[in-house]
Order: structure tokens, then C-alpha cells, then sequence
């Protein structure tokens, strides 16, 4: 069996040298506060044991990889019919990219762009009386750790300065892809995006995806065929304009997030995170898909 804890640290040591790492997103003032050195790499073996080095224990902001967690409360609540409202298809565009929707009539091209996750959010609002508190619920219970919370700092942060996103929730609202008022709709994208967790806590809230649709705990929250498509669309849709670098490079699902976390997964195998808050200039973490290459490579593992 490889030494997975050697490879990781070898991985570290190894990026952890290098003198560019990125820049942090400053678009988002709260963001960019974070110092840039922080790299973490965590590593959940869904039939073994589990590896974690560096920052792997330190909480960060998490932004568009909840995404993920508000698509599969939606896919599960509402099943097939939420593709009426949104479609499947990689966009090859930055994840604020705002022509597109109007070309395409208000349907996002995909749920991990934002004008797909806020259609997904929108969902949600209609569905709970208080899906803030649902949320929160859903990811405690996927990462089995009561401690996860919004920043409301990061919240209100995005609330003063995203101007795009309001420019797509507008535009959502005109093309009638909007149920709630646009300043509910964001507030619960904001929050969703503020959520902060570890490394660790994001490899074993994405178990389930990993693991047919049963979290770690063992309970079923997604059926194997809801799993079986958000890994589809993780695959395609989930580096935004890098999703086919991505999967050249390193070969699994994933997906990514401005506080620089990337989420991966080989599916019945691990499941693995990295942080490290420098991005590139798709807006993915430097490190991080650097990590990941070195990785899979390291490994063999991949889904080709
Ligand atoms: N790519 C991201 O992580 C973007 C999330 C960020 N909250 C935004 O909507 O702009």
C-alpha cells in the first residue's frame, strides 16, 4: 500500500518552497485578509485510514465549494425537476460571467457558476422557512461536527461589495428564474459562501459523494444516483473556465472555491482537500491544483 502520509509530505515540503504562490482574492475584502503562505492537505480514505498535514486543521472560508452542499439539499428535495430551472452544461466562462445568462433566457448553463448556485439558493428559500438553519444542519451532519458556522463578517463583506452577483440575481428576476426577492436570495448566497471549515471537516462532509450517497456516519442523504450525477457535474462544471485543465491534470471531480480550497474525489476511494489561499488567474487555488496533479500523479489514481 503507498505511504500516504509520506506522499503528502513530501507534496508540502515540495510546494511550500516555491516563491509564488498565488495571488489572495481581494475582490471580496474580508478574503483578503488571509496570509498567503497557509497550505493544507487532507486525505479521507473511504475504506482506510485518514492523512492530514500542514494547515489541515485550520478553518478557512469556503465560498463556492458550498455550493455543492446547497445542490445536493435542492437535488435531493426536489429531484429531476430542478433541471427545469437549471442545465448541466460546463460554461467555459468565469464563475460571475454575466453575458451568457442573458443569451440563454435566465437558465444557467450550470449549478456551480453563481448564477446557478443562486437558483439553487432560491430553491432552498422557497422550500424551508429557515434554510440558513438547514444548511448549517445538513453540512454539521454531513462532517459530523457541530463546531461548522457562517462568518458573518465574510457575509456582510460580500453583501456591500457584489455588485456582479446582484446583477445576476436581477437579471434572474427578470427572466422569471427567481422565486424570492433578490436581497433574500443573496443574503442566503452570501451566508452559504461564509461557511468556514478545515480541511479535514470538508473531506468528510464530501463522503457521501464519495460513497454512493451514504455520509459518514452511515446514513443515506443522496440516493447513488443523485452522487453519481453531482460527481458528473463536479467533473465538468466545477473549475469554472479551468474544469477542463483540471481533469487534464489531475483526472477526478473537484471542486474549488476563492478562499482557495479545492475538494476532490475519486469515488468508492477518498477523498482529498487542499487550502492554500493563492489563486491563479481562473480564480482556482495555485497550490492547491498543483498539490492535486502531484498527487494523482503520485498515486495513479484517477477516474480515466
Ligand atoms: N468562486 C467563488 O468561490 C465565488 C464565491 C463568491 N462568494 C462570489 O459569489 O463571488
Amino acid at each position: 500500500m503507498a505511504d500516504y502520509q509520506q506522499i503528502l509530505n513530501t507534496i508540502y515540503n515540495e510546494l511550500l518552497q516555491r516563491e509564488d504562490k498565488g495571488e489572495v482574492a481581494s475582490y471580496i475584502p474580508e478574503l483578503a485578509k488571509v496570509e498567503k503562505t497557509k497550505l493544507g492537505i487532507y486525505l479521507n480514505r473511504v475504506h482506510g485510514d485518514n492523512f492530514g498535514v500542514g494547515d489541515a486543521y485550520t478553518k478557512f472560508s469556503i465560498q463556492s465549494i458550498s455550493k455543492v452542499f446547497t445542490l445536493a439539499m435542492a437535488f435531493a428535495n426536489q429531484g429531476n425537476k430542478l433541471w427545469n430551472r437549471v442545465d448541466v452544461e460546463p460554461s467555459g466562462n468565469p464563475f460571475n460571467y454575466l453575458a451568457l445568462l442573458e443569451q440563454e433566457e435566465g437558465i444557467p448553463r450550470n449549478p456551480l457558476i453563481n448564477s446557478g448556485a443562486i437558483v439553487v439558493a432560491d430553491c432552498l428559500l422557497s422550500t424551508y422557512d429557515d434554510p440558513k438553519a438547514e444548511l448549517l444542519k445538513f453540512v454539521r451532519q454531513l462532517a459530523n461536527d457541530n463546531s461548522i458556522d457562517y462568518n458573518p463578517q465574510v457575509a456582510a463583506s460580500e453583501m456591500e461589495t457584489g455588485f456582479t452577483n446582484f446583477a445576476i440575481a436581477n437579471l434572474l428576476k427578470s427572466f422569471g428564474n427567481l422565486e424570492n426577492p433578490v436581497e433574500d436570495v443573496l443574503d442566503f448566497y452570501f451566508h452559504q459562501c461564509s461557511l468556514e471549515m478545515t480541511c479535514e471537516q470538508l473531506s468528510n462532509a464530501f463522503f457521501p459523494f464519495a460513497n454512493k450517497g451514504v455520509c459518514l456516519q452511515q446514513t443515506p442523504c443522496l440516493t447513488a444516483t443523485q452522487a453519481k450525477r453531482i460527481n458528473a457535474i463536479l467533473l465538468t462544471c466545477g473549475f469554472y473556465d479551468e474544469a477542463g485543465e483540471f481533469a487534464f491534470e489531475v483526472g477526478l471531480p473537484g471542486k474549488s472555491g476563492v478562499g482557495g480550497g479545492i475538494v476532490a474525489l475519486l469515488p468508492d476511494n477518498f477523498i482529498i482537500t487542499t487550502w492554500s489561499p493563492g489563486l491563479n488567474e481562473k480564480g482556482n487555488s495555485y497550490l492547491g491544483m498543483m498539490a492535486l496533479e502531484k498527487f494523482t500523479t503520485a498515486t495513479k489514481a484517477s477516474i480515466f
